[in-house]
């Protein structure tokens, strides 16, 4: 059945070029081997090949030059591209320049074989437009800023072990991403990538979310629940806003951490875990360690290798490959093709972007939905951009949550104090600015009534009634 299928093979390396040939030979493929960059062109040039394995250091050239070359004239031919330089740089180069895949050197050669039967079964990627970014068309992260090519590095040292992951980053930087690509070039890639997020699962579901249970755990169990842990097997378990878990579940997921393995909620068999964990978080997490909310512990023991993604904001530059990125996703999602003019760009370079990547993918979706003309004007972008704007405004940002905006106001408070006079009373001072609007507001949700007031806020009446004195709240009378 492989009989028809010729693999072109370059290595400098005799005896790689020979248990190749002799490996895919014995797995039914016609072989053509070379030692040269320069033949291994002249082939793909003449027409022939239906897959090219290539080193990278070659005498002539780079097989990683070859690679954007080959794509050029003949898009669907897959190239898998092998490295001794086992440096993820060389893996994300390999990736961006368009290889379908990359092997570091040494490697099993079944696992070779598996990626060589992927390539030759995977469907056609989409002809390539022109303008459009071809190259980017596949590649799992866009930018080339030195934060993201530092991310890059990280990325790439990690995907030969299986070490715990922390990123951080705000709303919308790509951290979900990120994590799919620890996984998709991992030593994991053939398992299953299972994410759950802490924040969208009721807190009381969360542990048997996380490692099953038996029938009869708790109401409502009727059968066995298999839990991530389990699904995740041999593969990635991605733990997105691992800020929110809450304790118990904390504790939990610390035993497994230190004993490698886990039981279902209500089971007495220990199960053996095997997955890599990836953690994810928006939070600040030393501030909930400091607040109690965060096991110590536990981030220790997440926090093995921490990314950082940065906002956008500090890593403009990608701002105009991401647009044109998004623009040429929303194109293949059926939108009409767009094009951004100099000052569309320029515009989009001067915003803030507190909702990062997710914000610039938002509005190049609603651009390229929105506007007739095929080249955007800095005019629509900043009249899309002025719509947003109250809720781009960091005052009423959506995402932003209490702590996080009161840390922002006492930040800009305290950097204010600092060469005026001494601070005093700091702590009194900042509960009264809360209770203030919080007795105000649920005053005027009650339309004044103090009794119904204070159920809502669980303060006894006499309590409520004193603040109200001394805060020198204003008590209007319900009107009902
Ligand atoms: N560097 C990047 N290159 C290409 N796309 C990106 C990049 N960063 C983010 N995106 C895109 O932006 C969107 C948001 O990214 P993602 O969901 O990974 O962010 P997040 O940090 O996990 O957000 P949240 O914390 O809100 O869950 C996704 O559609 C993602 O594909």
């Amino acid at each position: 059945m492989n009989e028809s299928r010729t693999i072109l093979v370059a290595d400098d390396d005799r005896a790689i070029r020979t248990v190749l040939s002799q490996a895919l030979a014995r797995a039914g493929y016609t072989v053509r081997a070379t030692s040269s960059a320069s033949t291994l062109w002249r082939w793909v040039e003449e027409g022939t090949g239906d897959l090219v394995i290539t080193d990278v250091v070659m005498p002539d050239e780079n097989g990683l030059d070859l690679v954007p070359r080959i794509k050029r004239i003949r898009p669907d031919l897959r190239v898998i591209v092998m490295s001794a330089q086992s440096t993820f740089v060389t893996a994300v180069k390999a990736a961006q320049r368009g290889a379908f895949e990359y092997l570091p050197k040494p490697f099993d050669l079944k696992e070779l074989l598996a990626v060589v039967a992927r390539a030759l079964s995977a469907p056609a990627s989409p002809v390539a437009q022109e303008g459009g970014e071809a190259e980017g068309e596949r590649l799992p992260l866009i930018g080339r800023s030195p934060a993201m090519q530092e991310i890059y590095r990280t990325v790439a040292r990690l995907t030969t072990t299986d070490l715990t992951v922390m990123i951080t980053g705000e709303s919308g930087t790509g951290k979900e991403l990120v994590s799919r690509a620890l996984h998709d070039y991992g030593r994991r890639r053939s398992g299953p990538f299972v994410a759950i997020n802490m924040a969208a699962i009721p807190r009381e579901l969360i542990e048997s979310e996380l490692f099953g249970h038996e029938r009869g755990a708790f109401t409502g169990a009727l059968a066995r629940g298999v839990g991530r842990f389990e699904q995740a097997a041999g593969g990635t378990l991605f733990l997105d806003e691992i800020g929110d878990m809450p304790p118990e579940a904390q504790t939990r997921l610390l035993r497994v951490l230190q004993e490698g393995e886990f039981t279902t909620v209500g089971g007495r068999n220990p199960i053996k875990a095997n997955v890599r964990i990836i953690a994810a978080t928006h939070r600040d997490l030393r501030q909930a360690i400091r607040q109690g909310l965060f096991r110590e512990d536990l981030f220790y023991r997440l926090n093995v290798v921490p990314i950082r993604l940065p906002p956008l904001r500090e890593r403009a530059e990608d701002i105009p490959l991401l647009a044109r990125h998004f623009l040429d996703r929303a194109r293949a999602s059926g939108l009409p093709a767009k094009q951004l003019d100099q000052s569309a760009m320029d515009r989009l370079r001067q915003h803030s972007w507190p909702g990062n990547a997710r914000e610039l993918e938002n509005l190049m979706r609603r651009l390229a939905a929105l506007y007739p003309q095929e080249v955007i004007g800095g005019d629509s972008v900043h009249a899309e951009l002025a719509e947003a704007e109250p809720l781009a405004d960091p005052e009423t940002r959506t995402s932003e949550t209490l702590e996080q905006a009161v840390e922002r106001h006492l930040t800009t408070f305290v950097a204010a104090q600092k060469d005026g006079l001494p601070v005093r009373d700091l702590y009194e001072r900042v509960l009264s600015e809360v209770e203030r609007p919080l007795l105000r507001l649920a005053l005027a949700a009650t339309r004044g009534n103090q009794i119904k007031a204070a159920a809502m806020l669980g303060l006894n009446r006499n309590t409520l009634r004193k603040k109200i004195r001394e805060l020198d709240l204003p008590v209007v009378r319900g009107l009902s």
